[in-house]
């Protein structure tokens, strides 16, 4: 939200950190034991669709509504919200081809790529793709939903857009999002019948100004949640959530990056590139990016490769996700955020020593550590950062439903529940964030956290 200078952001080299070992192969009995207690729903497969008889046929603007979790307990009162989830996740695949073209001529050497990392007041970075992803979302959510006045929450402001020193800018977004929309018909969306001038970006940006609150419904928007490894070619993600009364009811991740090996997260695309070529993946197989979901109370979570690398969008083969079984802190993980700045290296080294972890944690930029847990990656995800610094709901109310749905638990330092009711901020969180795939490692987490915060310098 804050205001932008228009400067340009020299991306400095990105020290890469810890690589821990693979951890023991997941115990599946005890996932499916687990996943079996809880309420089931899915996403209904044509077939099954059409045997269930019309009531489960969904028929929406123009295709079949295929999501179907009614059943689900919680925030989501068993409500209907096939077409919310669907359209979330086509927009955020949308999104996701957005941000691939923009990262990857960032990454060009000889390209005007440079040139497109600003830096906000608070000197973190800003793109092409921040904005262009905002707009993309807003106006794809605003057609997709034009029977309802939808309210959107998201991180971007359209100050720097709008001010006489933006136009070389505004041109670079605007383009970037009518090459980006002019494809959304391929994932099952309408395109603008025309190509969006600079104003009509301008607007769908500041569509985006609603600040949330305990009634009623918004969408919650990250465009690039950890833009720092974006402009480092690392791993970032586009969180969309839809929060109702205050809960969160759907959340969706989209992890271009996530790579085919767990142990990849941590290691520059570079890196990534260099492996991959050396062991290149079997065609077809999920190797690099997906989109995740999970709606509130469902108890299932779900993941499906980023279209790009099938050409089609595929609702009938999602995989379902769940949480690591691990609870014996020596074989767990834990992820925390790469920079120190954003979370205290140090204390959080203390934790772990004390609850008896022992692999290097896994320093991953933004929500993909959320997805990292739900995909039973890592075990822990813990973020404290400095005093002062409010968390937004946007950088956590996706990752916080799809982990819950997919089996683990996520609370502040003190238990409880993040409340995503009070507007933009978390307010009233109790000193830092712990999710954890199981309640043994959490409450363990916790404990700790209370014996060693007095004489922590947070
Ligand atoms: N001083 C600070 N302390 C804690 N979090 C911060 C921070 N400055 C920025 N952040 C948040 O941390 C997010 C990145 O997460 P991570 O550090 O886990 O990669 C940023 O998201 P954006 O990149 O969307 O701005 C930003 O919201
Ligand atoms: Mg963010």
């Amino acid at each position: 939200m804050g205001s932008l200078r228009l400067s340009t952001w020299a991306a400095a080299a990105s020290a890469q950190q810890g690589f821990p070992s693979a951890g023991p192969a997941p115990e599946w009995s005890a996932r499916r034991r687990r996943a079996r207690a809880r309420p089931r729903c899915a996403p209904v497969s044509a077939s099954a669709s059409a045997s269930l008889g019309g009531g489960r046929l969904r028929t929406g603007t123009g295709h079949e509504w295929l999501w179907d979790c009614r059943g689900g307990l919680g925030g989501g009162g068993g409500r209907d919200y096939a077409r919310e989830m669907e359209t979330a996740v086509r927009v955020v695949q949308v999104a996701c081809t957005l941000c691939q073209r923009v990262q990857d001529s960032l990454l060009r050497p000889s390209a005007d790529g440079g040139g497109r990392v600003h830096a906000k007041l608070d000197r973190s970075p800003v793109t092409v793709a921040d904005w262009g992803v905002q707009a993309v979302v807003s106006w794809l959510l605003s057609d997709s939903f034009r029977d309802e006045n939808i309210s959107i929450v998201a991180e971007e402001d359209d100050e720097t857009l709008s001010s006489s020193d933006g136009a070389a800018l505004l041109e670079s977004v605007v383009e970037a999002v009518n090459d980006c929309l002019v494809q959304a018909p391929m994932y099952g969306l309408r395109s603008p019948d025309k190509q969006l001038t600079a104003h009509d970006v301008i607007q769908a940006i500041r569509k985006c100004s609603s600040v949330g609150g305990p009634k009623g419904r918004f969408w919650v928007l990250d465009p690039v949640d950890g833009t720092l490894g974006f402009v480092r070619g690392d791993q970032y993600a586009i969180a969309l959530a839809l929060i109702e009364d205050g809960e969160v009811v759907l959340g969706v991740l989209g992890c271009p990056n996530y790579p085919m090996k767990k142990e990849w997260l941590s290691y520059h695309q570079k890196y990534y590139r260099l492996m991959s070529n050396v062991a290149p993946p079997p065609s077809g197989s999920w190797h690099k990016g997906c989109v995740m979901y999970a709606q509130k109370g469902c108890g299932q979570a779900w993941m499906q490769p980023l279209v790009h690398d099938f050409g089609k969008l595929d609702w009938h083969h999602p995989r379902e996700i769940q949480v690591s079984s691990i609870s014996d802190p020596v074989s767990a993980t834990f992820c925390e955020p790469v920079e120190k700045a954003n979370s205290s290296h140090s204390f959080t080294a203390g934790l772990a020593h004390s609850v008896g972890l022992r692999k290097q944690p896994l320093r991953v930029y933004s929500m993909v550590k959320y997805a990292a847990i739900a995909r039973g990656d890592a075990e822990i995800f813990m973020k404290f950062a400095r005093a002062g610094y409010k968390e937004k709901i946007w950088d956590h109310a996706a990752g916080v439903v799809i982990i819950q749905e997919a089996g683990g638990v996520v609370t502040d330092a003190g238990g409880r529940p993040l409340d995503f009711s009070r507007g933009v901020y978390l307010e009233g969180l109790d000193r830092g964030i712990i999710a954890c795939s199981g309640k043994l490692l959490h409450e363990r987490i916790v404990d700790a956290v209370d014996a060693s915060w007095n004489s922590s310098t947070l």
